[in-house]
């Protein structure tokens, strides 16, 4: 069966020579929920940043559910690949949650009926359809993620990439969210360094570290292996114990 992404030998150098990405090789299956765990300075951003071709590849190649990413299928890898950002607010923009959500589909041409039911979908899948016709910017920081989750579901994504989906939640939020993710029908990669969450939610994690994948395996297997985390400036949470 098709991937929902794979990566092959992606490597990458900033223009100022910075070599970020050093042969990346990765494969998740539709479905999957993957964590993507490593230090600062790892990589993780840069290669987060070639999925949805924002950077395109120096070496290598990415492909989404078959298709790669080129400059010629740029706008269907956006559609493909649904990218929340770790601050909501650099993705609602509009005056209403109503309109941020239907602002993609309706850049893909749906309307009337078609496209209100795709909002209210989106929101309802996320919890959210009671703020329907509220500003974004009257919502709490918790609401607005789950909002900005649901700008990104109403384009029916293969895959739903989150950038430290649990920062700046309180404990409930984070557990609602996290209920939320769970219950979703799509593939999930998740940047992090919260290592409960990944435990809490991904059933497989990848460290990526100085450039390369150092370790791909059940998160559970990962998070129990204290020299692998040490050696990759990887730390849980005092008195937190993975057993
Ligand atoms: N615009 C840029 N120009 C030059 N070098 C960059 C640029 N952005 C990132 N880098 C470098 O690329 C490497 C990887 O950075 P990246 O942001 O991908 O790491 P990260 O794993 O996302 O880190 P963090 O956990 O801190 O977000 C680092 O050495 C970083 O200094």
């Amino acid at each position: 069966m098709t991937a929902s992404l794979e990566v092959s030998r992606l490597a990458y150098a900033y223009p100022d020579g910075t070599q970020a990405l050093f042969g990346v090789d990765l494969r998740i299956e539709r479905g999957e929920r993957v964590a993507l765990l490593g230090p600062n300075g790892a990589g993780k951003t840069t290669l987060v940043m070639h999925l949805n071709g924002i950077l395109t590849a120096g070496h290598g190649t990415v492909t989404v559910a078959g298709l790669p990413v080129s400059k010629d299928s740029l706008k269907e890898i956006r559609r493909r690949v649904g990218l929340v950002f770790q601050d909501p607010d650099d993705q609602l923009f509009m005056p209403t949650v109503r309109d941020d959500v239907a602002f993609g589909p309706a850049n893909l041409g749906l309307r009337g009926e078609e496209l209100q039911q795709r909002v209210k979908d989106a929101l309802t899948r996320v919890g959210m359809l009671e703020a329907i016709d509220r500003p974004p910017h009257h919502l709490s920081f918790g609401q607005r993620r789950r909002v900005a989750v649901a700008t990104v579901l109403a384009m029916e994504p293969e895959i739903l990439v989150l950038d430290e989906p649990s920062s700046n939640l309180d404990p409930a939020s984070r557990r609602e969210l996290a209920e939320i993710l769970r219950s979703l029908d799509v593939t999930v990669l998740m940047v992090t360094h919260d290592l409960p969450y990944a435990l809490e939610l991904c059933e497989r994690s990848l460290i990526l570290s100085g450039g390369v994948i150092a370790a791909d395996g059940p998160t559970r297997t990962i998070l129990a292996d204290a020299e692998l985390l040490a050696g990759h400036r990887l730390e849980l949470p005092y008195g937190f114990s993975v057993a």
